[in-house]
């Protein structure tokens, strides 16, 4: 079957390609009113992640290297070494890389689409609040410092207004963001870096990738394995191109069938659950600065609709674009697509069904959002939260809509949100990895046995 596998006659090819999918193939594409019956939306609360861009410089330069390995892919098809059928391998012999190394990260055209497009969905599904009710300056926009986050707000930004991107008034960044970018400002997590690979760095000499090696190995003609390096690049050329341009296939794709590609996904799952989300606590625990700047801004709003109150009132709309491991940390501290059983390198199969899934939560222009209602019946406040545009299942809410107090008692630690184990010794404040503490147990083990 895998022999016979032709990427361009296949009607409903794989598309979920990790931190790297196409949001267009992730959003709920309804877009009619969200009514929520007896309420009103008082305001909305948005954070997301940039949209489709360009890969880091890096990267760019090891892509270049795509072009000799495409050239030693078509000289063993001409030897009848491969299994590319003669479509694919002509739509390889035509592929060029289209992106150069100054380009590094940058936001792309189809970047700029997303999030202006999101935006325009999100004015169809709150009109009361988004369509042109408030002026332009009851709306917050705020993003970080690099070139692909400010770009995602001006596109956001014009998509909400309909207007030209330079008529928006976006305040410039701040330095050290202790919103947006508390990651990279917290010791403790930055020292982590290499040991939260670990898990994912297991599943590369695990049996489902040596098979997905030796598979793509074959099917490109070689009777030798790739390195896991090469078969990496293909796959980030594979979902880069399919993002970019999310109407033609990319001939890198050709390379994985499904289940290759399920096994490439899922690696990438395991360095973001372990670096950035439930894989460690300190991920969980760092998340909280934007959960409470989430909280004190609804807290605002409902002092707010007291009769008595006489201060400016809270934005109706506040819009933060910020990056993947600050969202995916975000979504942690909310305990959002918690899974009961974590992922493990050698637990892929009982998998499939994952709550934890990149592809869903933290694909290009990933995003969370969270609506603040007034309501005339049962609870006086309640919170709506949307990830990537669909409701989300919390605990303790119903059909997605939770009740305020229920929602700030449930996030009290992160209200709090003290960061201080930032600070904290990097060797000592860090809870060590399941993997660490199985090697240590382990060593524990054979220490006692050898003593009896
Ligand atoms: O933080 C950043 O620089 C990148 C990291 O991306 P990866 O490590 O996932 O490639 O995230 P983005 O800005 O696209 O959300």
């Amino acid at each position: 079957q895998d022999d016979q596998y032709c990427l361009a006659r296949d009607q409903y090819p794989y598309l979920y390609f990790g931190p790297k999918t196409a949001y267009e193939r992730v959003y709920d594409h309804k877009d009619s009113p969200q009514n929520v019956p007896y309420c009103r939306p008082l305001t909305l609360w948005f954070m997301g992640r940039p949209g489709t861009r360009a890969p880091d410089q890096e990267t760019i330069r090891k892509m270049q290297s795509l072009t000799g390995l495409k050239a030693r892919i078509l000289r063993n098809h001409e030897g009848h070494g491969g299994r590319l059928c003669p479509e694919d391998l002509a739509a390889l012999s035509r592929w060029h890389l289209n992106v150069t190394e100054d380009k590094a990260l940058w936001l792309t055209g189809q970047g700029q689409a997303d999030l202006s497009f999101l935006a325009r969905r999100l004015k169809r599904r709150l009109p009361e609040l988004l369509n042109n009710t408030y002026p332009a300056n009851r709306f917050k926009f705020r993003h970080t410092s690099s070139q692909r986050t400010q770009e995602s707000a001006e596109a956001f930004a014009s998509g909400l207004f309909d207007r030209n991107r330079n008529e928006v008034e976006i305040s410039p960044p701040m330095h050290n963001d202790p919103v947006l970018q508390f990651d990279e400002m917290c010791p403790s997590w930055t020292a982590n870096g290499a040991r939260a690979m670990a898990e994912a760095e297991l599943f590369e000499k695990g049996p489902e990738m040596e098979q997905t090696i030796t598979r793509v190995s074959r099917r490109l003609g070689f009777n030798y394995n790739l390195s896991m390096d090469n078969i990496d690049l293909m796959w980030e050329m594979c979902r880069y191109d399919k993002a970019w341009k999310y109407v033609s296939l990319s001939p890198w794709c050709a390379a994985f069938t499904e289940d290759d590609l399920k096994v490439m996904e899922y690696r990438a799952d395991l360095q973001y659950y372990y670096r950035y989300s439930y894989g460690d606590q300190l991920n969980v625990d760092l998340g909280c600065p934007p959960v409470k700047d989430m909280l004190d801004h609804f807290s605002r709003m409902e002092m707010a609709t007291d009769e008595a109150y006489e201060n400016i009132p809270p934005p109706v709309g506040v819009f933060y674009f910020t990056h993947d491991a600050v969202l995916h940390m975000m979504l942690a501290a909310l305990g959002v697509e918690r899974d009961a059983i974590p992922l493990m390198a050698n637990n892929m199969d009982q998998q499939t069904k994952r709550l934890f899934r990149t592809s869903y939560i933290g694909s290009f222009a990933a995003n969370l959002a969270a609506v603040f209602y007034h309501c005339d019946q049962g609870e006086k406040h309640r919170v709506m939260f949307y990830l990537r545009e669909r409701i989300v299942d919390m605990e303790g809410c119903q059909v997605g809509l939770c009740s305020w107090s229920h929602l700030r008692t449930r996030l009290r630690k992160a209200q709090v949100c003290s960061l201080k184990f930032c600070n904290a010794n990097a060797a000592t404040a860090v809870a060590p990895s399941r993997t660490a503490l199985l090697a240590a147990l382990g060593v524990a083990v054979v220490a006692a046995l050898a003593s009896l």
